[in-house]
């Protein structure tokens, strides 16, 4: 893994260039042809594009209800029990992010409020080119049906031996309502157009590789999109007092995920870094998925040496990573110092697959440096607000000049006649 010994203000260019996130046209032109011919040619475009990426040849994209009680009634024990360990503590924590309609009557004669509307339809994409994610349900789906929403519908890629009946009984634990083999661009495009066999929905959730992330930026505007989750990251903060090959086995659990995924590391200790990147040539070797984990380190993993933790901090904060883990001596007194990050790991028992599984927060989280102004996927994300007011003759009263005042100045003169025609002698 590349090792930086630079400036603060050498790295931070060095990170711009890491982190950039250039337009791929070549993508974003495949992925505009996909949507086009989906929201065109429906059921049958989503058929050819299945045939063509995914190698499965599909009469029916729906898997009926009795094949989600099935799958769950036939996986082992030791799953179903670890399924059911992350539902409980997922649906424990996002319970604590419901929000509550509120009236505000704090002025007699005034009414004001807000009321929370759960979405009506809502669309998973859960990922499954090179892995099946039966977490990823349990992430999108319990914070959906805890906001009340009615119809949630799963979408995920095709596989030639059938979908993995672990995918399908998360989908059953989550409350999943309908289920669709179709993924990639076409998936998204199907859920944002609707297909003879695939209904429209509102907003399109859930994390996706680059042909997905892509997708789900050019179907918003159509329908809602709750984030950029494209492929994974993990920015390590550590300095001597880590262990190398824990921090190793860290990097390596996101690189692995995606030949695109990111790990980095920031620290003041220069032994550690060399340990850590003699430590990630021995662990790779042994990964059944290391060619993919070797072309992200090789690619998009580096290892900087900064002077200081004040320095690791502000360099970390330019990078906005997905999953930060600080592994630094007494990690909780650094929390002010985080700025961006989807989600926090500290100390070295908070391992980053824990939040992957089984600690409760989500771990659908923004990517790509768009931590820097979007949050984790929560129960926010499947609700809407409307607000209402209802004003007395009185109150409205004595707003009139205010009002009247500031119509006028913007040119409406309709708006000010609007308030005065309430206070009119009769004529
Ligand atoms: N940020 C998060 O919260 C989060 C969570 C879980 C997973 N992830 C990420 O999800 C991704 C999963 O990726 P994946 O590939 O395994 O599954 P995926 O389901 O995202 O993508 C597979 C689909 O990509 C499409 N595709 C593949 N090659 C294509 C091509 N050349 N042209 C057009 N379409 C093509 C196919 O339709 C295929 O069905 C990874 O990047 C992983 O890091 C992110
Ligand atoms: N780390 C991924 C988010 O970037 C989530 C995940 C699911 N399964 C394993 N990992
Ligand atoms: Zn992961």
């Amino acid at each position: 893994m590349k090792i930086y010994e630079k400036s603060l203000n050498e790295m931070k260019k060095i990170v711009a260039r890491y982190t950039e996130q250039t337009i791929d046209f070549e993508i974003e032109k495949t992925v505009s042809e996909i949507i086009q011919n989906v929201a065109q040619n429906g059921d049958q475009a989503v058929r050819d594009y299945e045939r063509k990426f995914d190698n499965v040849n599909l009469a029916d994209f729906s898997i009926p209800a009795f094949q989600l009680d099935q799958a769950l009634d036939s996986i082992d024990e030791d799953l179903r029990a670890a399924l059911e360990l992350a539902k409980q503590n997922i649906t424990s924590f996002h319970k604590q992010e419901i929000e509550n309609s509120f009236v505000d009557v704090s002025t007699p004669g005034i009414m004001r409020g807000e009321k929370i509307t759960p979405l009506a339809s809502v669309g998973l994409y859960v990922p499954g080119g090179t892995a099946a994610y039966p977490s990823t349900i349990l992430m999108c789906g319990i914070p959906a049906k805890l906001a009340g929403v009615k119809r949630v519908v799963m979408v995920t890629p095709p596989q030639p031996a059938g979908i993995n009946p672990a995918v399908l009984a998360a989908a059953k634990l989550a409350g999943v309502d309908e289920v669709y083999q179709v993924g990639g661009a076409q998936a998204i495009a199907a859920l944002a157009y609707g297909t003879e066999t695939i209904p429209a929905v509102d907003k399109i959730m859930g994390p996706g590789n680059i042909f997905v992330a892509t997708a789900k930026k050019q179907v918003f505007g159509k329908v809602a999109i709750d984030m950029v989750a494209g492929p994974s990251e993990i920015g390590i903060l550590a300095d001597e007092s880590a262990n190398a090959k824990e921090i190793a086995a860290d990097l390596l659990s996101q690189a692995e995920h995606d030949k695109r995924a990111r790990a980095m590391l920031i620290t003041n200790s220069k032994s550690l870094a060399e340990a850590v990147s003699k430590e990630i040539e021995r662990q790779l070797s042994t990964l059944p998925r290391q060619e993919i984990a070797r072309t992200s380190i090789e690619d998009r993993g580096f290892i900087a040496v900064m002077e200081n933790t004040a320095e690791m901090f502000e360099l970390m904060n330019d990078v906005a990573p997905e999953h930060l883990e600080v592994q630094l001596k007494n990690p909780t007194q650094y929390l002010g110092l985080i700025k961006n990050a989807g989600s926090v790991f500290l100390g070295r028992y908070a391992s980053e697959p824990l939040g992957d599984y089984v600690a409760g927060p989500n771990h659908v989280l923004p990517t790509g440096g768009t931590a820097r102004f979007a949050s984790p996927l929560g129960v926010y994300d499947f609700v809407k607000r409307t607000q209402f007011i209802q004003f007395d003759q009185q109150n409205l009263k004595a707003d009139l000049k205010a009002i009247t005042k500031l119509a006028r100045t913007e040119g409406l003169e309709a708006h000010a006649r609007a308030i005065e025609a309430r206070f009119d002698k009769e004529d």
